[in-house]
């Protein structure tokens, strides 16, 4: 990188086939290499600062980008300063183009559900990856993230924002303020947390083909930002990768979680699994204590729950054999607690999805990451419950049919006989809308894998529609909702009250996703899928009645707590 004759020697190593923008800050052109015969884009950004500090500056960040290197961020090929005036930065050319366009070009016809998952755990191993060499993007927007041929993500011009005059950036957040977070409009400095907020409108515009914020003003448009009030995502989509866009967009940057922590997050484990760059750091589980007994215990819940125990062995009399499909369903949606290799016992080390209390390591442009912090996010506890509405287009018995299957499930508590009585017994219910209906009631196991969590309830309910083959799809198509996770870092209360705090949270969560699927599902008039859902809890299964008296009981008999201490899951 250097500037006069050498950089013209640089720039004759190109030959430029057409200009392909045209921006407030200089120009884009796809260019050739002449000797590679390789394709390029060439970005000519005009420096509005000549001053020899500046120009140094812009070295010193050229030299910066050049050395960062990711399978998920654009690569850098080149870079000068072109005769003072402007900065020349030649990086690899995606085929597929931009995500803005790409948007565009679907015409409302939404990305499926494994797609944007694979989109966005691509976009957080590349925005790791720069937070973790102290870089910020600062200029995350949808038309900044490139696909490859393969539709694989390159996220391009980071660390631009940096070369550009504070003038012309405050002009450029006024140009595009769908982006603006808001720490920027409260002029709190621009860190590594506002990135992952960008990245949070990106997803959103992603997943919803539509802006996060969006008014018809500017004043309402501050007033959405700042209340963090964004629109519902389309039903097609899991509440999983819903609640983790959600939660990128949190107002307060602090409860933003980082891009690992979101990494490590169960619901992007298949993608992170399938990326470039599998490292264990965002593994969601970790190597547990030595507590053989209680490893056997969870070990033998696993085998029963992903049907490795003949269930109707292990859950005794009453119990119904379950369907092939509730087996496939569990395993499909399951991450197992165990390295399957070493048979080593793993713990969930999921985000915590509401109140991390980090400080945020960019509070400051850039900052050096605390490596304590970093131990930190590997203390949480935690337990999941989860609502799950599960695509089931794969099984070839089920093409084309509707139905709704609910499976209710928990741990013994060796607190509360009467949850034990009622959430012991899980059920299974099918309602083929098409055709035959088939019910059948089941003991499942415990599905959560805390070794600190004796109390847990799992409701799962899996849902088919019908979807199309195609990659985009138009309307409702399919669902896989939610892993609900209540967590809290050691040390801030006492074991006893999290324990208890943690099992409210649950059956608070358990009970707010019932009726949240039942609204939907009243709203959308899909009475049968809704009937199906509530059929557990009719007079022949557990009673509504009955329900209703056990969370009361529950909620009534749990110590109180100070505000402070309680995390709620929004
Ligand atoms: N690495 C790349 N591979 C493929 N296309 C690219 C690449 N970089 C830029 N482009 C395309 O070139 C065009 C111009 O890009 P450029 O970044 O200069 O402008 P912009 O995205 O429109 O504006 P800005 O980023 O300044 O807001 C856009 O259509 C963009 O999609």
């Amino acid at each position: 990188m250097e500037g006069g004759r050498g950089s013209e020697e640089q720039e004759e190593a190109y030959e430029v086939e057409e200009q392909i923008g045209r921006g407030a800050f200089g120009s884009a052109f796809l260019v050739l290499h002449k000797v590679e015969r390789k394709r390029y884009v060439m970005k000519r950004i005009r420096l509005t600062k000549q001053t020899e500090k500046f120009q140094r500056t812009a070295y010193q960040e050229m030299a910066l980008i050049a050395s960062l290197s990711s399978p998920y961020i654009v690569e850098y090929r080149d870079g000068w300063v072109d005769k003072g005036s402007s900065v020349c930065i030649v990086t690899g050319y995606c085929e597929g183009g931009d995500m803005a366009n790409k948007i565009k070009k679907a015409r409302g016809m939404l990305f499926s559900e494994e797609r944007v998952c694979k989109w966005l755990t691509q976009l957080l191993l590349a925005v790791d990856y720069l937070h973790s060499n102290r870089v910020l993007h600062r200029d995350l927007k949808c038309s900044n993230i490139f696909l490859t041929k393969d539709d694989d993500i390159r996220l391009g011009d980071f660390g631009l924002a940096k070369l550009l005059n504070a003038e012309d950036l405050a002009s450029s957040v006024v140009g595009t303020p769908k982006y603006m977070c808001p720490e920027i409009l409260a002029d709190i400095p621009y860190g590594y947390k506002s990135d992952i907020w960008s990245l949070g409108c990106c997803m959103f515009e992603i997943a919803a083909h539509r802006p996060a914020f969006r008014a018809p003003d500017m004043q309402g448009l501050i007033n959405k930002i700042n209340r963090s009030s964004i629109a519902p995502m389309p039903t097609i989509y899991s509440s999983s990768l819903k609640r983790l866009i959600k939660c990128m967009l949190r107002k307060n940057p602090e409860h933003r979680p980082t891009a690992s922590e979101l990494l490590r997050d169960p619901h992007l484990q298949q993608y992170l699994a399938a990326s470039w760059t599998p490292s264990p750091q965002y593994l969601p589980i970790k190597p547990n204590n030595n507590n053989i007994q209680e490893k056997q215990r969870i070990r033998r819940s696993w085998d029963f729950h992903v049907g490795r125990i003949n269930r109707d062995a292990e859950a005794g009399e009453g119990a119904v054999r379950q369907s092939e499909n509730f087996d496939q369903l569990v395993r499909k949606n399951s991450v197992s607690p165990f390295n399957e290799s070493t048979n080593e016992l793993l713990e969930i080390d999921p985000i915590n999805h509401d109140e991390i209390k980090r400080i945020d390591p960019g509070s400051s442009n850039i900052s050096v990451l605390d490596p304590e912090d970093k131990e930190k996010d590997n203390h949480y506890d935690s337990c999941i419950l989860s609502v799950d509405i599960a695509d089931e287009k794969e099984k070839p018995e089920d093409n084309g049919r509707n139905g709704v299957k609910m499976v209710v499930a928990s741990d013994t508590t060796k607190q509360n006989e009467e949850s034990e009585r009622i959430f012991k017994s899980s059920l299974e219910v099918e309602n083929n809308i098409v055709g035959s209906k088939d019910e059948e009631t089941q003991c499942a196991p415990p599905v959560t894998c805390n070794k600190k969590e004796e109390d847990s309830v799992t409701i799962s309910v899996s849902k088919r529609t019908k979807a199309g083959d195609s990659d985009e799809i138009a309307g409702v198509a399919e669902e896989t909702s939610s892993i609900s996770t209540v967590t809290h870092p050691h040390g801030e209360n006492t074991h006893g009250d999290w324990e208890s705090l943690n099992l409210i949270q649950q059956r608070a969560n358990a009970l707010e996703s019932l009726l949240e699927l039942c609204a939907q599902l009243l709203q959308q008039e899909r009475l049968e899928e809704l009937a199906g859902v509530l059929r557990p809890f009719g007079e022949e299964a557990v009673s509504s009645r009955e329900t209703a008296i056990w969370l009361t009981k529950s909620l009534m008999s749990v110590p109180k707590f100070g505000s402070d201490q309680v995390a709620l899951h929004k």
